[in-house]
């Protein structure tokens, strides 16, 4: 379909403001554009389109049916639409008189919001709010940031996911079903949006959800949340991003056995299916958005690496849960090291969870050494990776090959242990300086585990990362106590403060949502076309760049309240790197006027083009 068109629908149809109509080489007259029959029926709307977005749409020509405009999250302003604004768009009746000012409806949605018994409930409540008024929605989030994260993302995104089916109230992304690989392209072409109108495509296979396993398409929420994330955080614009979980099936019975289950009602396909509908996916997305970076989200551990690996140089690829976290990670490590006085050359590393996340952060931290000067083999040689089997052993025969770089010689471990090494017996053999949980098994980090790592080191720096809260290696409070407050800790999760010995401990949060939105905002200025390790590397040291850790009970990471500040730095340093690194199709000169320019803000913006350049 040429960029210009409009397909054919009912009047009653919404539609959606397209930012294609901007691009003057594609507007036409509203009578030779308008599908037949709308144009006389919807007459003047054509012409005033209700543009919420930044002022790069702000040139918007197009039909809006009278209603539509409060049925569609991006156009509607509720009670906010002022009386000339209500008059000009038809809306006469179909509100109540009084206009409020954003403000106002920010007061009320949080009122109604408190109100909610339960974080599940204020989750649905703010996905209403999502659905009904996006600009409200992330004016919510924007004013409670550290309050409301934890509701639309981690830990509560987990609950939502495991309740979809029957939560559901209506979609939200685009729903790709391996029983239909023929649906993909129409699946994205149904958005109706140009190829340069995508910023980020955020997809989850769901086969390992944050800690909790294999959700199918309920896993949807999570490129949903992450995208709030996103926006919320370092002002992606939300009609420039796309959330799209692939069906490729579930094994989780319990999903397959519910009759109100939403996905497709089989086992997840593997193989050769699978992996042709992932590349269908990379195809079709990378050609219809050539701009925009692809961000996978929470596949499993088989997978994740392996897509990353195959199609990394091809495409504009992101893995979260392997770059982001190992990079947020190293960001609290850097930090940490400023307090101990130490450099990564000094490090013992113990990773329990030896998965996607585990292995990305050991590569991290292994990079990180090589840097402080260690030779890569003895580098790698300093990280110790244990997991289900115990301490990873050359020649197991379960070893996976992400793994086997990591493995120790049977010879270095002959005597430690009658049969398979556990976490206890590492510890003790290994002394290690930092020990990383991204296991899923909430409480292996326990007092002996603890106790026995600070018989070794003054200051054991301790990071259990797993999400969500049920799934934690231990909590901060207990790390402190049994360490006589000398850990250094953070935490995946989101942690109150912690009173020890007469210290308020700051936790910081080591999840990856402190990280990427800053990287996905780079790389968007900067036009990225690849997202380099050096990339990476100027995000990790941005965020660590923000904090002083040395005072006693100072958190390792920026708190989240200031996550938008945050993130605009962290972008500033990713998109310098992409420059540094050759792969920007944009150099700004003023980078930091830039990614502020670039950053969207939730505010009503002007009606049409007209008002907004008088
Ligand atoms: N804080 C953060 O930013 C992030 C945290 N995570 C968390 O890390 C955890 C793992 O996530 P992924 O690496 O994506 O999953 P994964 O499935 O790729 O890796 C988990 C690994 O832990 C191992 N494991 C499971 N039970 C174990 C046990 N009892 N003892 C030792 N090892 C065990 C598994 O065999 C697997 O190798 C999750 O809880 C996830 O929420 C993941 C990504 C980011
Ligand atoms: C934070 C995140 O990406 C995870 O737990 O999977
Ligand atoms: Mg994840």
């Amino acid at each position: 379909m040429a960029p210009w068109q409009i397909p054919t629908r009912p009047l009653e149809t919404i539609f959606r403001i397209s930012p294609r109509y901007v691009d003057k080489r594609h507007v036409r007259p509203p009578a030779e554009r308008a599908p037949s029959g709308t144009a006389r029926r919807t007459g003047q709307a054509w012409k005033q389109g209700v543009d919420n977005r930044s002022h790069a749409y702000r040139g918007v020509l197009m039909p809006i049916h009278t209603h539509s405009v409060l049925l569609d999250p991006l156009t509607n302003r509720g009670t906010a639409f002022t009386a000339e604004e209500r008059e000009r768009l038809g809306l006469a009746g179909r509100l109540p008189d009084a206009v409020l000012t954003l403000d106002q409806q920010a007061i009320r949605a949080y009122e109604q919001l408190q109100q909610e018994p339960t974080e599940l409930a204020k989750f649905i409540n703010l996905e209403q709010v999502h659905d009904r008024n996006e600009v409200l929605y992330y004016r919510l989030l924007q004013d409670h940031l550290a309050e409301l994260l934890p509701i639309v993302y981690d830990p509560t995104v987990g609950e939502a996911i495991k309740r979809y089916s029957h939560e559901y109230r209506s979609p939200r992304g685009v729903f790709l079903s391996i029983d239909r690989p023929q649906d993909v392209r129409s699946s994205f072409e149904a958005l109706q949006l140009h190829r340069d109108e995508v910023d980020l495509v955020v997809v989850t296979d769901a086969e390992e959800i944050l800690g909790i396993g294999d959700w199918g398409v309920q896993g949807i929420q999570i490129s949903v949340g992450k995208l709030a994330v996103y926006t919320a955080a370092a002002g992606l614009h939300p009609a420039r991003c796309v959330p799209v979980v692939m069906d490729v099936g579930t094994d989780n019975e319990n999903l397959l056995n519910d009759p109100l289950y939403l996905g497709v009602r089989h086992s997840r396909v593997r193989g050769k299916a699978y992996d042709s509908f992932i590349e269908n996916y990379l195809e079709t997305v990378s050609e219809l958005y050539p701009n925009a970076l692809l961000h996978f989200e929470d596949f499993g551990p088989g997978n994740a690496r392996r897509i990353l690996e195959t199609y990394g140089d091809r495409y504009r690829m992101f893995n979260d849960d392997m770059q982001g976290t190992g990079a947020i990670t190293l960001a609290a490590a850097v930090s940490a090291l400023k307090v101990t006085g130490e450099s990564f050359g000094d490090q013992r590393v113990v990773v329990f969870g030896a998965g996607t996340a585990g292995v990305g952060i050991a590569d991290q931290l292994r990079d990180a050494m090589v840097r402080d000067g260690l030779e890569p083999q003895e580098a790698t040689r300093r990280v110790w990776l244990v997991d289900k089997q115990g301490l990873l052993v050359e020649g197991m025969p379960d070893l996976r090959d992400y793994q086997a770089p990591y493995a120790r010689p049977a010879s270095e471990v002959q005597g430690w242990a009658d049969g398979d090494i556990d976490l206890l017996t590492t510890v003790q053999q290994v002394h290690p300086t930092m020990l990383i949980g991204t296991s899923t098994s909430p409480g292996a980090f326990d007092e002996e585990v603890v106790t026995a790592m600070a018989e070794h080191v003054e200051r054991p720096i301790v990071f259990p990362l797993s999400n969500p809260t049920e799934k934690i290696e231990a909590m901060p409070a207990d790390l402190l106590a049994w360490t006589d407050g000398k850990v250094l800790t953070a935490t995946g999760i989101p942690v109150d403060p912690v009173g020890h010995d007469g210290v308020r401990h700051v936790i910081g949060q080591a999840n990856n949502a402190l990280l990427y939105p800053g990287l996905g905002l780079g790389t968007v200025v900067a036009g990225a076309t690849r997202l380099t390790a050096g990339m990476l590397l100027a995000a990790a040291e941005a965020v660590a760049g923000q904090v002083d850790a040395r005072a006693p009970g100072a958190p390792l990471l920026p708190p989240v309240a200031n996550l938008r500040a945050s993130s605009a730095t962290v972008a500033v340093a990713v998109a310098r790197a992409a420059v540094q690194d050759d792969v920007a199709t944009r150099r700004p000169s003023d980078l930091v006027q830039a990614v502020q320019d670039t950053m969207w803000q939730p505010v009503y913006g002007p009606l049409s083009e007209k008002e907004a350049s008088p």
